[in-house]
């Protein structure tokens, strides 16, 4: 692959995450979440495993935040006027996002609760 493609590639991905962060009030949730969870992290002496955890747990969550915009998008584009089948599709993407969502908040208490108590 040329690198002009290649960088031309790595700046659309940035678009696309920008316009999600831009577009999407969840989006700007999540990261303020992750600013807080990496705060929290540097305060709490977390280990080398531990951070890599977190960092694939947050990374997951704006990732898979990303990709609900972007099915969000597909949906609305394909089917502007109400069908279930648009409404099943956005919830199931929504659905995903909330089963990382709790997953990552159980597994961030169980590293933070033993370094705070
Ligand atoms: N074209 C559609 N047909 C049927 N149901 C829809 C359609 N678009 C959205 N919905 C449903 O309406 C509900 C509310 O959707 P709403 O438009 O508030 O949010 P969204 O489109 O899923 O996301 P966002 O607000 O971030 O654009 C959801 O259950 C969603 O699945």
């Amino acid at each position: 692959m040329k690198a002009s493609r290649f960088f031309n590639s790595f700046k659309f991905a940035v678009q696309g995450i920008g316009s999600s962060w831009k577009k999407e009030q969840n989006m700007r949730i999540h990261f303020l979440a992750a600013l807080v969870v990496l705060i929290a992290g540097a305060l709490s002496g977390l280990s080398k495993g531990e951070w890599i955890i977190i960092i694939l747990l947050v990374g997951g969550m704006i990732a898979l935040e990303v990709m609900n915009s972007a099915i969000e998008r597909v949906v609305d584009l394909a089917s502007p006027e109400i069908h279930p089948l648009a409404k099943e599709a956005k919830d199931m993407a929504a659905g995903a996002v909330l089963v990382f969502a709790a997953a990552s908040a159980i597994i961030g208490l169980l590293i933070f609760i033993p370094k705070w108590f």
